[in-house]
């Protein structure tokens, strides 16, 4: 049998080699955080031993050199979504400020009386809490959209749903618990026709396919590096240029102003209209090296290998008695990410999660994931995630349930 990606790339990220209470670490907890490659900690290290220096201010040779390894790493953003201009990259210090910056700016702006906001029931709380937040100041409101039968959004009742009282259809491209990925240029189509712009959360897609904004046709789109091999404390926002262009600061301060007076300012053109204060200048340049490293790989044979991990993952947790997964089944027209949430019949989903941990090394998630509202839909309060990338392998699916087979036998004694 060929070697996969994942055996081959594993060796790239030095944290895989660990041992947890001396078994083996399987780490499956990837929709939380990616692992990061060589290629990212070298990029972190040479850049504080060799171009620390604040940017956009200096004249001097450190400045100019952080400033250029800043700004290219909004342009290896801009071209890895296939953006159309670079100033639609504004770099924040995760996806869920970026949600932020988009509902307090663009929201206050264009949001008022009567309007709604269309959401699916699986949204992350980071696509939720700060809508609820500027349609409450606003007197607008959330208007929510359920799942079919075969557990994945309801696209046609969102067709439905769609009027002129919605100005802004806020979507997950790839559902962190449900692995559903939707049909985002339909819904970008069917929003524009009345009216409504298109926010999309792909957290969960950007690290695992190519996605093209211009294709796509979003007028919003937020990522974190933090899941796609980047550091942590930085994250993007894309907007289409006429619309950062009309909207107000989010955050007040230094770089973001063109003159201050003593009792107004005139601000600076997007993207530094958003980017007040002094930047993660090291985050922005690991995660540009996160997208050299992502893009060297191809993200084709990234997606192409995950979707073998993911029909893996879902038949091989499907086909363990009593065990009840989350989300679509996958087929040729569905496609699963490579994650499955899932509740063992009378067990707690965190009691799988620790044991699987104590005893097999095995790192999964338990929890709502951030998504209540889906979980309540369900009709539960929690449940157990596993989450793969493409380092991970088949092997390690097959120790997960090996693990998760004698975790269910422990707790039916
Ligand atoms: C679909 C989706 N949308 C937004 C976020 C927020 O990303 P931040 O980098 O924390 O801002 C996440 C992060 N979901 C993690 C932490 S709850 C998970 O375990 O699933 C996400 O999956």
């Amino acid at each position: 049998e060929s070697t996969s990606l994942g055996e081959i790339i594993r060796s790239d990220f030095p944290i895989l080699r660990q041992k947890v209470n001396g078994r083996d670490l399987v780490y499956l907890d990837n929709a939380a955080t990616s692992q990061k490659p060589n290629y990212v900690l070298k990029a972190l290290k040479d850049y504080y031993e060799s171009s620390n220096s604040n940017v956009h201010r200096g004249v001097h040779y450190l400045s100019q050199k952080a400033t250029t390894a800043y700004e290219n790493a909004r342009e290896k953003i801009a071209d890895f979504i296939n953006a159309s201009d670079h100033t639609e990259i504004v770099f924040t210090r995760n996806a869920t400020e970026a949600i932020n910056l988009v509902a307090n700016s663009w929201g206050d702006l264009n949001l008022g009386f009567g309007d709604e906001i269309l959401l699916t029931v699986a949204e992350h709380h980071s696509a939720i809490v700060p809508w609820q937040i500027v349609a409450k100041k606003k007197g607008a409101s959330l208007k929510y959209i359920g799942l079919t039968a075969g557990e994945v959004p309801d696209i046609e009742q969102l067709k439905k749903a769609l009027s002129k009282k919605t100005k802004l259809v806020v979507t997950h491209h790839v559902s962190n618990t449900l692995g559903s990925v939707l049909p985002i240029e339909d819904i970008v189509i069917w929003s524009h026709e009345v009216g409504a712009r298109v926010l999309l959360d792909a957290c969960q897609s950007v690290p695992h396919m190519m996605v093209d904004v211009q294709k796509l046709n979003v007028d919003f789109l937020v990522a974190s590096s933090h899941k796609m091999c980047g550091p942590t404390g930085i994250g993007f926002l894309y907007g289409k240029s006429n619309l950062l262009s009309s909207m107000p600061p989010f955050l007040g301060g230094g770089e973001m102003i063109s003159d201050v007076f003593q009792d107004y300012s005139t601000y600076a053109e997007p993207p530094s209209r958003f980017e007040a204060g002094t930047p993660a200048i090291a985050e922005a340049i690991g995660l540009g090296a996160a997208i050299e490293y992502l893009s060297g790989i191809g993200m084709q044979r990234i997606h192409d290998y995950e979707r073998e991990l993911a029909d893996y993952l879902y038949y091989s947790l499907t086909s363990v008695p009593n065990v009840r997964v989350y989300g679509p089944a996958p087929s040729e027209i569905i496609h699963r990410a490579a994650l499955c949430s899932f509740n063992v019949e009378n067990i707690h989903p965190t009691d799988i999660a620790t044991i699987l941990n104590e005893e097999y090394g095995v790192a999964i998630r338990s929890g709502h994931h951030c998504a209540q509202p889906l979980h309540r839909y369900f009709g539960v309060n929690a449940s157990a995630r596993a989450s793969l990338y493409f380092y991970n392998t088949k092997e390690e699916v097959d120790h997960f349930i090996e693990a998760l087979r004698e975790t269910i036998k422990f707790f039916s004694i």
